[in-house]
């Protein structure tokens, strides 16, 4: 395992948080405390040199201090909140950027279940998901929903890596026995939930106190035409048992999909009440895409407080389809991103936001239609119809996040109180990105619309989970 933090750390500098759904707080100088335990204890904003030594004293801190680490950042560099992406599939990294001829279901078939079924080799396993899970993390990507495959021992491997390189994360062993090939389905609905148990067992051995640990497990249906009647009705049972049990799985992501789900549950009227029938919608569940979700789906699944994992790389990719993104945030549902590789090429919750971006250019141009009242790109009272500002997308890749994992308390900002999950960036020349032109005039504002339009793991500097370092560029 890496090694817990060994001293407090006290960092000086420009600081960026999501505040609402709307705003966001852009500090130029921020002073923040973490303790050696990884909470943040306190943080005095618009610290103006010549006050630093007497508000360290203020609170019993000077930067001789030998015990702890000082950090001061220049301009051109903030510290913000790690990014929480809620759906990703570890075994899929292999793939990414390959097979985006076909649409979902021909894609499952012809280029994601072959790469799968490889991870019945636990050597193939520990191989691939230490170098994705190091990926993930020194993209900034502190907290993160992992699929695994329907293998026990292989998805053990990757709980284990994410245990061992510090990043928080929920991981599911797939539940999947029926429609696909008889080499990649579990043999039968009990054989499924025997080693969904077995899993869960394995990741809350991890640590000391389970409740607490970084690294979850989540029950993970792949989605409603991979499991049987009586795979879903034994996982909604475990799921009554463990109520604190997350659960994570797809819906409404493709037309033929949805046409397909329905015609195997005939006693539903809607893909959400599938999972709702069976138990598995609930405050805790997080449903990945939902492009195509009706109203009234929209409506139950706000009434069991589930949450949407926005996943924009893969639904382009993928051609599933436009998110009406504007349209949950307006209705209240609770909402984050995801980067969902291979349906996504890449791991980047920096290229998430950006998609989540033209996402709803694309959705306003087409909805806006001849409404007159729809003027600017932006407006202060709906997000429907408009697409998403800045401050919004910080937000989804952050707290949004957060809120969808049921970690809202712990995570997704940095305020006293939480975690210090935190990742520090640089848009700074010497980051060697050609993309961004960083100009010492532009306000923090500026520079983070140019790191959400132009940034990638250059930029992504440190990288802390639970105020343990973990990734990012200087951790080499
Ligand atoms: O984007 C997706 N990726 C998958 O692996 C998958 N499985 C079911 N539905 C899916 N959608």
């Amino acid at each position: 395992m890496s090694s817990p933090p060994s001293r407090p750390l006290i960092i000086y500098g420009p600081l960026i948080t999501p505040l609402s759904k709307r705003d966001a707080l852009f500090s130029d100088c921020s002073l923040v405390a973490v303790s050696a335990q990884g909470l943040i204890e306190w943080v005095e904003h618009s610290v103006e040199p010549e006050q630093l030594q007497d508000l360290l004293a203020k609170h019993g801190r000077s930067t001789e201090d030998q015990d702890t680490q000082f950090v001061e950042l220049k301009w051109g560099e903030w510290i913000m909140p790690g990014f929480v992406d809620t759906h990703t599939h570890a075994p899929q990294f292999q793939n990414n950027g390959a097979g985006a001829q076909y649409e979902l279901l021909d894609w499952l078939t012809h280029v994601t279940f072959p790469e799968e079924e490889k991870y019945a080799d636990v050597e193939y396993a520990k191989k691939m998901y230490r170098r994705v899970v190091r990926a993930s993390l020194d993209l900034g990507t502190t907290m993160c929903c992992w699929y695994g495959t329907l293998h026990l021992e292989g998805t053990k491997v990757l709980a284990d890596i994410a245990h061992e390189l510090g990043q928080r994360a929920y991981i599911g062993k797939c539940n999947m026995n029926r429609e696909s090939a008889p080499t990649y389905q579990e043999a039968s609905a009990e054989d499924s939930l025997r080693d969904t148990l077995s899993f869960i067992s394995h990741v809350e051995a991890l640590s000391p106190s389970p409740s607490g640990a970084l690294v979850q497990p989540i029950l993970t249906p792949r989605f409603a035409i991979s499991c049987t009647s009586d795979l879903l009705q034994g996982l909604g049972e475990i799921a009554k048992q463990h109520p604190h049990l997350p659960i994570q799985t797809h819906i409404s992501e493709n037309s033929s999909e949805i046409a397909y789900t329905k015609g195997l549950f005939p006693h539903c009227s809607t893909y959400a009440e599938v999972y709702d029938y069976y138990g598995l919608l609930r405050e805790n569940t997080i449903l990945a895409h939902g492009v195509h979700l009706e109203q009234s789906e929209l409506d139950l699944i706000k009434s069991r407080g589930a949450g949407l994992s926005h996943c924009p790389t893969s639904n382009f990719n993928l051609r599933s389809g436009s998110a009406h993104v504007g349209e949950w945030l307006d209705n209240g549902n609770k909402c984050g991103l995801g980067t969902d590789c291979s349906g996504g090429w890449t791991a980047s919750m920096i290229t998430a936001m950006q998609l989540a971006s033209v996402c709803s250019k694309v959705v306003s141009y087409y909805t806006k239609g001849d409404d007159a009242s729809i003027t600017g790109r932006f407006s202060k009272t709906q997000f429907a119809k408009y697409q998403l500002p800045i401050p919004t997308l910080l937000w989804l890749a952050t707290m949004g996040g957060a809120e969808v994992c049921c970690l809202q308390d712990t995570i997704g900002s940095l305020e006293p109180g939480k975690q210090f999950d935190a990742i520090r960036v640089s848009v700074l020349p010497e980051t060697d990105n050609m993309h961004i032109w960083y100009d010492e005039s532009d306000s923090l504002e500026s520079m983070l619309e140019r790191f959400m339009a132009n940034a990638d793991e250059r930029n992504v500097m440190e990288v802390w989970v639970k105020g343990r370092k973990v990734g990012g560029k200087l951790l080499k």
